[in-house]
């Protein structure tokens, strides 16, 4: 590609430059090589203008920066966003996305939807993918990934790579850093989600009025106009989500107790499964959903409505339902005590998923509800009593341990749970944690451990030890079946 085939998103018209050869696109000079674009951005740790003489002296053919610098060897180009110019450039130099791809937002669930949205599209019998925070998965491809919604570099060069695999419907996260961030601002999307808004990411955003608009960014800025949004009706945070894809030009599509596009007329939880009766274009649907979690019948919803507003038969994708497997890690029974105590492995690890995820327990435990969790370091600080509270008044054992410390001291941040959580039992390493609490299951309880989900580190300082709560939860059982 020509440097001139960037025209309309960089300022290349009619410059000597757009005749200049582009071999790639990067936004990390450390990455830079002969003939590849250098975007400087302007981040939280660093500003990439600094690193725009190195990124020249690795041979970029050209500079694109929030404003000129000067005294570089290459043509520097000025654009007014940065990370728009890079998004839009990413998609273009990569050129080819899955036809239909739809893109979900929410504080607690996206995975879920678009692990689910992956499901009923491949019992519908398309070619379909999933992008998200437990990575990619596609026909052939099941790959950790570590953010949420990739940089518009690796996500473009994913999606060339699904489009050119044959997939045609691909379903991906968009967190607010990422929307924020502009990551997604190049993807063709065909419809967009939302499932709930809850206290998150407060460490990056000023209010959570500011962590709604970032998400509100799906709707009102990538969506085309006309565009379904499928939105769940029954959060707090729904009615000002609906007003603001309305204004958008959006088909606004509500789902849930309070929806019009997929009405929950009644719903019967059971421990591993629930029933639910769903009205559809004044049709009724049993659905028989396979899955713990009274949260999840929300998530099934909104999946169920992408998957149909986007070409699946309404009874197919219903269908489907009956046959989808949780995303790892989100309310996963890793397996049961010889007496029969549940243990579930759950990435709740903000507030509203830690009480949603203790709600939905409570009813089939007629023992105690036992939680392990903890919280992360150089995360928003302002959770951790918060979760503390929650965890003592939903639960009846409470074990507060590690997750991530990362460059803060673990002591710490187990202190500012603990100041809210008042009998609650301190046990900083996490697999004792883990290995005490399940010794500790009577016949009738149920051992949530909270946070982690399918992670497989356990970060302390800069260091990353491999940690599975799958695999510790699995030998805590083994031993104390021996
Ligand atoms: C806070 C945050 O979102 N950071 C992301 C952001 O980095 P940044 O722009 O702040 O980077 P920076 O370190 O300040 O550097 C500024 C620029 O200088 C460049 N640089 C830096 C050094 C150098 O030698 N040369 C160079 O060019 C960097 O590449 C960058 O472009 O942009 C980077 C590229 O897209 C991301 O990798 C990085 O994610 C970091 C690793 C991260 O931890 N992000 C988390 C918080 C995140 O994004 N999480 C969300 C939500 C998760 C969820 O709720 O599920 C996610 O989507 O995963
Ligand atoms: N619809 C929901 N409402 C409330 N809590 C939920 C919902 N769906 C999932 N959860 C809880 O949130 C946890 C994370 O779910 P999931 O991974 O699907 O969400 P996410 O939005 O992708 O989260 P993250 O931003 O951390 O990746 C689950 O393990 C569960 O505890
Ligand atoms: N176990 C975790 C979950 C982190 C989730 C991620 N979305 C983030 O906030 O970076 C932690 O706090 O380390
Ligand atoms: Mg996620």
């Amino acid at each position: 590609m020509k440097l001139r085939d960037l025209a309309g998103i960089l300022p290349v018209e009619g410059t000597a430059s757009a005749d200049l050869e582009v071999t790639g696109i990067s936004s990390d000079s450390r990455q830079v090589k002969p003939g590849v674009v250098f975007f400087a951005l302007a981040g939280t740790k660093a500003d990439g203008a600094t690193y725009a003489t190195d990124a020249a002296q690795r041979g970029a053919a050209a500079i694109v920066a929030g404003s000129t610098i000067a005294g570089l060897p290459v043509p520097v180009l000025a654009v007014d966003d940065p990370r728009l110019a890079l998004a839009l450039s990413a998609a273009r130099y990569f050129g080819k996305q899955p036809e239909t791809m739809v893109a979900v937002t929410g504080t607690s669930g996206k995975t879920s939807v678009a692990a689910f949205t992956r499901q009923i599209w491949e019992q519908a019998g398309y070619a379909a993918a999933s992008i998200g925070t437990t990575g990619v998965v596609a026909p052939g491809r099941n790959e950790y990934g570590s953010l949420t919604t990739p940089d518009p570099v690796a996500l473009h060069q994913l999606l060339k790579e699904l489009a050119d695999a044959g997939v045609t419907h691909a379903s991906m996260e968009a967190s607010s850093h990422g929307l924020d961030q502009r990551r997604l601002d190049g993807v063709k999307l065909a419809a967009g989600g939302f499932t709930n808004l809850g206290r998150d990411h407060m460490d990056y955003h000023p209010t959570v009025e500011d962590y709604h608009r970032a998400k509100l960014r799906l709707f009102d800025s990538l969506l085309p106009k006309g565009a379904p949004a499928v939105i769940f009706a029954d959060d707090p945070w729904s009615a000002p989500t609906i007003q603001a894809a309305h204004a958008a030009g959006l088909d606004v599509l509500t789902v849930g107790r309070h929806g019009d596009f997929l009405k929950l007329k009644r719903v019967e939880h059971e421990r591993h499964r629930q029933r639910a009766e769903v009205e559809a274009g004044g049709v009724l649907y049993e659905v028989d959903l396979p899955l713990a979690g009274d949260f999840q019948i929300s998530n099934a919803l909104v999946s169920a409505g992408l998957a149909i507003s986007t070409g699946t038969p309404v009874a197919k994708a219903l269908m489907a339902l009956e046959k989808l497997k949780g995303a790892p890690g989100r309310l996963d029974l890793v397996g049961t005590t010889t007496n029969g105590a549940p243990v579930y492995v759950d990435y709740a690890h903000k507030p509203d998923a830690l009480e949603n995820v203790l709600a939905s327990v409570r009813p089939f435990t007629t023992g105690r509800v036992i939680v392990v969790f903890g919280c992360g370091g150089d995360r928003d600080r302002g959770k951790r009593p918060i979760m503390g509270e929650i965890a003592t008044r939903l639960a009846d054992v409470v074990i507060v341990t590690d997750d991530n410390p990362r460059s803060e001291v673990p002591e710490t941040i187990r202190a500012a749970i603990l100041a809210a959580a008042p009998g609650a039992i301190e046990i900083g390493d996490r697999r004792r944690a883990i290995h005490e609490a399940v010794a500790m299951l009577h016949a009738g309880d149920t051992l949530i451990v909270a946070g982690k989900g399918h992670e497989e580190g356990q970060t302390i300082g800069t260091e990353t030890l491999h940690f599975s709560d799958h695999e510790e939860v699995r030998a805590a059982l083994r031993e104390r079946a021996a």
